[in-house]
């Protein structure tokens, strides 16, 4: 991240704040009224909002996504209640996709209501939406993520007592270069959508209807690839990333926090999330051989397969090669899943997205990894394959920068339910 952009975010920052007296949280409610199908929807465009477990943790990874951290700057329970009403009547909307200025028409289904309708912006206010859009806010299979960070459990709301057992503020590993303005936060929010310009208009609209009660802390957009040319999308060091991870089936083991877990009981149904923004030195990366890097991996570079296999979905067979002479003991997919009974549980969800910020101050590009995964346990999971990884290769040729732990709240199960209901009633 350049100097200069870490000022740009400080400015804008700044002003959300000075303008909270003027807008007030929530403001306002800005409807979308819904709205037959546009140009460009497509069947299995809408990710379903209402359910046990919020969208955007077992969802298939959209292709673009902002992780955005914020801090409460209300200041008491009743007015944290409103934040998270108005998170979740922004997301349950934008999820649902819907025309700016349409009302329902004498039969109830959805209108074009003239741009200029003095109802929907009455003179010397500003328009409901950003326009980002136009008219048609399509649904495009997003997602907004809410979790909560440790800090939010501070002496301010009371809720000390109701914090996650597991949540902790993220320590500092050993290769880390963490930098504070890019670390933690009471609140992350996770969007995901198909296209970028829904990812940011869904940002905009969620800041300026908690604005003075949300303060942005940091935010970084991410992307993922189309298949090159065909499996898992590749990462910015040229090699297809995501292609093991658990699936649906292993998410009561593995993701989702269930009763008996010795969490509380408004936990049921959410999930530890661990952000990790990484960055590569893709200059030192670019000047070693291949097989350097894929020794490095485990994995060929063009196909992806493990390098005991031929193709991706190959699954790597460790005890066949027990000294490392196809697949080196320490291999980045060897260290971070050896593939035993005992390893087994440690297995975490990985969905994670490339990011590129433009330059360091120093000229290098400023790319990597926004490392994002879903777990039951960060201490059993997360943690235990980060120090297997302490002495990983790859080391040398990344730097985590930035992130935090957070826990997803359980979905939203109703219309009349909310974000962190459970939590705050
Ligand atoms: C602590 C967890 C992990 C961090 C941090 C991490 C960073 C990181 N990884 C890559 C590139 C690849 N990782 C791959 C697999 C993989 N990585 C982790 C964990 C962390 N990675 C796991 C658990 C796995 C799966 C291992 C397995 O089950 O076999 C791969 C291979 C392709 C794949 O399976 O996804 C690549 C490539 C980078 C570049 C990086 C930091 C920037
Ligand atoms: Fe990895």
């Amino acid at each position: 991240m350049s100097v200069s952009r870490r000022d740009a975010i400080k400015r804008l920052t700044a002003g959300a704040v000075g303008a909270a007296a003027v807008a007030g949280i929530g403001g306002e409610p800005r409807h979308l009224a819904p709205r037959a199908a546009v140009a460009g929807d497509a069947a299995g465009d809408v990710a379903p909002f209402h359910g046990p477990h919020q969208a955007g943790v077992l969802t298939p990874a959209q292709r673009n996504a902002a992780f955005a951290a914020f801090d409460v700057a209300a200041t008491s329970p009743g007015a944290l209640r409103d934040v998270f009403r108005a998170l979740t009547a922004r997301t349950r909307e934008l999820a649902s996709g819907g025309q700016y200025g349409a009302g329902p028409d004498q039969s109830g289904s959805a209108r074009l209501a003239p741009r200029d309708d003095p109802d929907q912006s009455p003179a010397g206010s500003p328009p409901p939406d950003s326009g980002v859009l136009g008219p048609d806010v399509p649904t495009d299979r997003l997602t907004v993520t809410v979790s909560v960070g440790a800090s939010l459990f501070d002496e301010r709301f009371g809720l000390a007592a109701r914090k996650p057992v597991r949540l902790a503020t993220m320590p500092t590993f050993a290769n880390d270069a963490l930098e504070p303005d890019w670390c933690h936060g009471d609140l992350m929010l996770q969007l995901c959508a198909d296209n970028a310009d829904t990812v940011h208009h869904a940002l905009r609209d969620i800041t300026r209807h908690t604005r003075g009660a949300l303060q942005p802390r940091y935010r970084l957009a991410g992307f993922i690839s189309p298949p090159r040319p065909s499996g898992a999308a590749r990462n910015l060091m040229g090699f297809k990333d995501g292609i093991a991870n658990p699936t649906a089936a292993d998410a009561t083991d593995l993701v989702w926090v269930g009763a008996g877990r010795g969490e509380p009981d408004w936990a049921t149904g959410g999930t530890y999330q661990v952000v990790r923004l990484i960055r590569m030195l893709t200059e030192f990366w670019d000047r070693i051989t291949l097989s350097e890097q894929e020794a490095i991996i485990g994995r060929r570079r063009d196909s992806g397969a493990p390098l005991d296999g031929t193709a991706e979905t190959d699954v790597p067979d460790y005890e066949r090669d027990p000294a490392g002479a196809l697949i080196p003991l320490d291999a980045h997919i060897r260290l971070a899943n050896p593939r035993t009974t005992a390893s087994a549980p440690n297995r975490i969800l990985r969905r994670g997205y490339n990011y590129d910020g433009g330059l360091l101050a120093n000229g290098n590009l400023d790319a990597g990894l926004i490392f994002c995964c879903y777990q039951q346990d960060i201490r059993r999971q997360f943690e235990t394959v980060q120090n297997r990884l302490a002495d990983d290769p790859l080391n040398d040729y990344i730097r985590p920068f930035g992130g935090g732990y957070f826990y997803a709240l359980p979905g939203v199960v109703s219309p009349q339910d909310w974000y962190a209901r459970a939590l705050l009633s």
